[in-house]
């Protein structure tokens, strides 16, 4: 019986930079969410591993060890097979985490098929920084360098524009170009019953790989002017270290009206309106 995982776009609502560790990486505080547009990974049982990637974004995608669906697998079990389909949605290199999500997938899916419980988030860090917060893919407080996760308060019901204007802009160069490393860390996270109250809550937050972002990458602006003067938007600001950059919206209509005019005024970028994924318990309350 083949397995399937859906691998959602992670969203960075908000990315502080607090420090820099002595082998270079930094230290961040994140508030993440996901959104419900994104890749999917079929496994199914084979005597050795192999992959196939597919899809609208599959172009450029890796196909070998390196692709980091691969590189899970291994992890996991470097001993066992499985027929591996990757089907590629989300732009890659874009801030939306689709390698990790794909990789975290990927655990999720292989766990299941062989019977082998989930590592731990900490240790699937060795795949990528953004790897442990995709294990489990619901909004949380991302620390450390990506492996120190915690609970945040219920989000409200909100929706979510993304918008890559289809250019590369390296993350190691991103970091490399940041001015100050000792940012402050995100204040405290209060209940929000809405998504007006988050866009208020989030204006008090930034992203710290914005400003060196937009200066190597003039597109990553446009991006958000553009996101910023639709009708509905509360809040434009850039993913992870870009290029994607979200809209927040109170309403579906909004989203999906703001994504249609975008789409129409810029053909060559990836545009979509997405819903922002709730926690477990949410959707569970928002079923019963
Ligand atoms: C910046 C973030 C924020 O969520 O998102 P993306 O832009 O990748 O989506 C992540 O921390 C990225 O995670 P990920 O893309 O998995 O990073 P890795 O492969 O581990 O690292 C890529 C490079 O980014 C830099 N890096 C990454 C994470 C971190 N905490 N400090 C760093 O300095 C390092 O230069 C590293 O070589
Ligand atoms: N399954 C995958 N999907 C996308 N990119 C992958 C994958 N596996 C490995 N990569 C490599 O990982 C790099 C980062 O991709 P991705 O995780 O999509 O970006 P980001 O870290 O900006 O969110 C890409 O440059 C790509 O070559």
């Amino acid at each position: 019986m083949p397995t399937e995982e859906f691998a959602p776009a992670k969203v960075n609502l908000a990315l502080h930079v607090t420090g820099q560790r002595a082998d270079g990486y930094h230290l961040l505080d994140s508030l993440v969410v996901f959104a419900g547009v994104g890749d999917r990974l079929t496994a199914e049982p084979a005597e050795g591993l192999s992959l196939d990637v597919t899809g609208p974004r599959a172009e450029g995608v890796p196909t070998g060890p390196e692709n980091l669906v691969m590189r899970a697998a291994r992890l996991l079990d470097p001993g066992r097979g499985a027929r591996l389909v990757l089907d590629k949605h989300l732009p890659a290199a874009a801030g939306i985490g689709g390698g990790s999500s794909d990789a975290a997938a990927a655990l999720r899916a292989l766990a299941r098929l062989w019977g082998l419980p989930l590592p731990a988030a900490g240790a699937t860090a060795v795949l990528g920084a953004d790897v442990p917060v995709c294990l489990d893919p619901r909004p949380r407080r991302m620390a450390g360098i990506g492996d120190v996760l915690s609970e945040v308060p219920p989000l409200p019901p909100a929706w979510l524009v993304l918008v890559n204007p289809g250019v590369p802009v390296p993350t190691p160069a991103v970091f490399r170009a940041l001015a100050r490393k000792d940012g402050t860390p995100l204040p405290p996270l209060p209940v929000c019953t809405d998504a007006p109250s988050l866009a208020a809550l989030l204006r008090g937050m930034r992203n710290d790989l914005e400003p060196p972002a937009r200066g190597l990458q003039p597109r990553v602006t446009e991006a958000l002017a553009a996101l910023g003067a639709q009708p509905g938007c509360l809040l434009a600001r850039m993913s992870g270290s870009g290029a994607t950059c979200f809209g927040l919206f109170a309403r579906e209509a909004q989203a999906q009206g703001a994504a249609t005019a975008l789409a129409l005024s810029r053909p060559g970028w990836w545009v979509r309106a997405a819903r922002m994924l709730p926690g477990a318990d949410q959707a569970t309350r928002a079923t019963t």
